[in-house]
């Protein structure tokens, strides 16, 4: 999978996260607006609460859409999109006249938090924890000072030192998810490593190289034009049974090692190497013409000839052969690869140490 293809998958989620958020606070308005209905809120906070939720919504959503959330350190905003719907709950909460109601709506409107399990580490939910207490103590106080008759300190007081302990235990719960998370994240980084590259070369193996082809082609497919814009060169090592039979399978591999080290170092940006199987590698070379591919395959054939190899014998020197192709929009990749191969058995058969270029011909 491309960067790219990440990032648009990783923005659906966030994207489809946040509705589920939007959702949750239409259901909330709801009890707002209930509350507004039995007469135990006045009209203006509901109104207030009902504004304050649509701009927030709206406002997380256009982020997401626009991709203006990439630009922050968090880009799923999970702190924020608690807090927002915060402060507009405790207003509801300093006018609901019934102080039960006002209690059972700290709990729904600050749920939102248990989100944060999946995205924050353990000071963040700490500090986010210190700002709904915080904020909650704050409105005991405006309470006290403008409506004492609606509040019951000893109520009050049980009920922020048991939210608070929920609140710490949320925060170390935390941790342990996130330190799940990251085991999880490490052990799929070493199975996508097993998957995709060659233990011996640690370059891309066959079935990666298969899938960059794939993508490669519908890419250029979807684009449809004319023009090839991918050229591939299937890379055989000469002579390499000799280099076994004579130095032993150690130096095979070292050969082997050192070759792919060679042609990673000599690919551009937006190229890619592979290892395709047993000492043939392949190149895909992007947005070049058959030209471009077999300059560079020319100079690919002779840094090899001319590079030392430590592990033979002084004066012993190794050279590759190649088969260059084109990439034909709309055909199977199987056929782009079966002529790179007749053009590197052509190349063999030439006397090896060269390069045969197969142009890719419209079917009839
Ligand atoms: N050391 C080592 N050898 C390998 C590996 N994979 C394949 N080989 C060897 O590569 C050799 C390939 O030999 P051939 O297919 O006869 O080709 P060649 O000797 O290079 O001859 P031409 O390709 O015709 O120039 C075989 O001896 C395989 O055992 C590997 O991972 N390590």
């Amino acid at each position: 999978m491309t960067e790219q293809d990440q990032q648009t998958k990783a923005q659906q989620l966030r994207l489809r996260r946040t509705l589920w958020g939007v959702a949750f606070q239409v259901s909330t308005a709801l009890v707002v607006f209930g509350l507004y209905l039995f007469e135990m809120l006045p009209l203006t906070p509901v109104l207030i609460y009902m504004v304050a939720i649509a701009l927030t919504s709206a406002s997380f959503v256009t982020l997401i859409r626009t991709g203006r959330n990439l630009r922050f350190t968090d880009p799923s905003m999970t702190a924020a999109q608690i807090v927002a719907p915060l402060w507009p709950a405790i207003l509801v909460m300093f006018f609901v006249t019934e102080p039960q109601v006002r209690t059972a709506f700290l709990l729904t409107a600050t749920s939102g938090l248990v989100f944060g399990m999946f995205a924050l580490s353990r000071t963040g939910m700490l500090m986010l924890s210190l700002v709904i207490v915080g904020s909650y103590l704050l409105l005991l106080i405006a309470l006290s000072v403008w409506a004492p008759e609606r509040i019951d300190w000893r109520i009050e007081t049980i009920l922020v030192f048991a939210y608070t302990a929920v609140l710490v235990t949320i925060s170390y719960l935390t941790s342990y998810i996130a330190g799940l998370r990251n085991t999880l994240r490490e052990q799929n980084l070493r199975l996508n490593d097993l998957v995709c590259r060659d233990p011996l070369t640690d370059l891309p193996n066959r079935r990666s190289l298969m899938e960059q082809l794939a993508q490669e082609t519908s890419r250029i497919d979807r684009r449809s034009t004319d023009r090839q814009q991918l050229c591939i060169s299937m890379l055989d090592i000469d002579y390499f049974k000799r280099v076994n039979d004579t130095w032993g399978h150690d130096v095979g591999d070292a050969v082997l090692r050192k070759v792919g080290a060679i042609l990673t170092r000599s690919m551009r940006k937006g190229d890619f190497v592979g290892r395709f199987g047993g000492e043939e590698f392949i190149m895909i070379l992007p947005e070049s013409s058959l030209e471009t591919a077999t300059m560079f395959a020319q100079r690919i054939c002779q840094t090899i000839a001319d590079a030392h190899f430590a592990e033979l014998p002084d004066g012993e020197k190794i050279t590759v052969s190649q088969g260059v192709t084109e990439y034909l929009n709309g055909e199977h990749i199987d056929a782009t690869i079966k002529r790179a191969d007749d053009a590197l058995y052509e190349a063999k058969h030439a006397g090896r140490n060269q390069i045969i270029i197969k142009a890719a011909t419209t079917p009839a």
